[in-house]
């Protein structure tokens, strides 16, 4: 299933941050974007993952094929690992708990509570959610906040396994994880240029200009 964005436009907080954003990302192929501190990598994620409607455009995939990494990993703190995993599995209706578990190192922590994890093992929980959901699209927004140089690893060979299970990847990444087949969409040439997106990220950003 492909993912194609045409003249897409989204907004923060009543003010348009990107448009004519125009991508296409194929079954298999993953996509980073690039753009300074403010540009709206997040937002643009969010959007194309249904989370807030766009300004105009449109984005092809519905929401129920988006699986949505967020900053915050958004764990139920009292249950454990694996009823972490349990819970979104029977959301999803999918069986993955076990192989999720086993992909992101988590199976020796199968019986901790989410609140008592490491803020590394916090995170890789947060990422073995993608592999319960059965989603194609994986939407990613620094995955890697928090992780050690193994767990970084170890992440880049679960995404390149959905690749090569016929999944896609779209993220906002500064970290390099390894995908060297990975196109980057720079998103500098969208910034918004309307009166009205004044303030963080225009001209009179002394970083306008400025790509990670
Ligand atoms: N709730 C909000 N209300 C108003 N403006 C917001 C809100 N959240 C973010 N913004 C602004 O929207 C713009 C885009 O933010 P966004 O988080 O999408 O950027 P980003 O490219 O992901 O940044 P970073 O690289 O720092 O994570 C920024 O100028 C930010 O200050």
């Amino acid at each position: 299933m492909d993912l194609t964005v045409t003249d897409l436009a989204c907004a923060r907080g009543g003010v348009t941050v990107l448009e004519r954003v125009n991508f296409r990302l194929a079954a298999g192929a993953a996509l980073i974007l690039r753009g300074p501190n403010g540009i709206g990598k997040t937002t643009l994620l969010r959007t194309v993952a249904g989370l807030q409607p766009a300004v105009a455009g449109d984005v092809s995939m519905a929401p129920e094929s988006v699986a949505y990494a967020a900053h915050a990993d958004g764990l139920k703190a009292t249950l454990t690992v694996a009823e972490n995993l349990a819970f979104w599995a029977a959301i999803y209706g999918t069986d993955e708990v076990s192989r999720a578990m086993e992909r992101m190192n988590l199976a020796a922590l199968a019986d901790r509570q989410a609140q008592n994890l490491s803020a590394g093992q916090k995170r890789r929980l947060g990422l073995a959610r993608l592999l319960v959901t059965g989603r194609p699209l994986w939407v990613l927004d620094e995955p890697t906040v928090s992780l050690d140089v193994a767990s970084v690893a170890l992440f880049g060979t679960v995404v390149r396994e959905h690749l090569a299970s016929g999944g896609s990847a779209l993220m906002a990444t500064h970290i390099d994880l390894g995908l060297a087949e990975a196109e980057v969409l720079d998103l500098t040439p969208c910034r918004a240029r309307s009166p009205a997106s004044a303030g963080p990220g225009t001209d009179d950003d002394p970083f306008a200009g400025v790509t990670a």
